[in-house]
């Protein structure tokens, strides 16, 4: 089902009434609308396949001798909305993967994670979707997806904990070995130039 602006707006409208507003207000006149046009960018994913990012992936192949080639994506910059309070949580998406015989364009990566993100969400499911679509599109010999992310829900209501983030971490075969997990959460946390 596509996104019914119009029912957004009257929604945004009723509940502007129920706090003791007046949405006729100047001030608030456009507020429907806009936070309309807002809940449209953050539900897009709902009507977007994550997998159709994936699509145009490149023949891959390791020369015998090679083993472990690695490639990681990080710091993708993501928002999503936290099905519990319908409020952001911001953050960074690293996403690992061990090719096997698919490579993909590196955009398509920061893709998956921008479709998956603009949905309902909670942290775990996230990350454990982001992981699924790497692992079900280029069917890698290992997938790793780490996500640090501030939760509005927890910074500006209840418990108020402005420094806080939340890490969550998801893996699939040979990135699930502690051993090859901690080099690549080395890579993660190491950064070039004064970054
Ligand atoms: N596991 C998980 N919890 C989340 C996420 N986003 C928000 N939460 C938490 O979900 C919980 C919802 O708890 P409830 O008791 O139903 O709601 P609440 O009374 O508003 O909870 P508080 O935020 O703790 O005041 C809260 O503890 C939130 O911090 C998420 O992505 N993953
Ligand atoms: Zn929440």
């Amino acid at each position: 089902m596509s996104i019914d602006v119009a029912r957004i707006e009257a929604a945004v409208a009723e509940m502007l009434s129920a706090v003791g507003e007046d949405p006729a207000r100047a001030g608030l006149t456009a507020t429907p609308r806009r936070v309309a046009e807002a809940y449209s960018e953050f539900f897009a994913g709902n009507e977007l396949n994550a997998l159709d990012h994936l699509s145009d992936s490149i023949e891959f192949t390791a020369k015998a001798d090679q083993t472990g080639e690695l490639v990681l994506v990080r710091d993708i910059e993501f928002r999503s909305m936290c099905e519990h309070h319908l409020l952001p949580f911001l953050g960074v998406a690293h996403v690992a993967y061990v090719p096997d015989e698919r490579i993909i364009g590196l955009g398509n990566i920061a893709r998956v994670v921008e479709t998956i993100s603009a949905r309902a969400q909670l942290q775990e499911r996230l990350t454990e979707e982001i992981t699924e679509a790497i692992n079900d599109g280029l069917s890698p010999r290992g997938v790793l997806v780490v996500i640090d992310a501030v939760h509005g829900c927890v910074s500006t209501r209840g418990p108020r904990q402005t420094a806080s983030s939340t890490v969550t971490l998801a893996s699939r075969g040979v990135l699930s070995d502690p051993l090859e997990r901690a080099e690549v959460m080395a890579l993660i946390g190491s950064r070039g130039g004064d970054g």
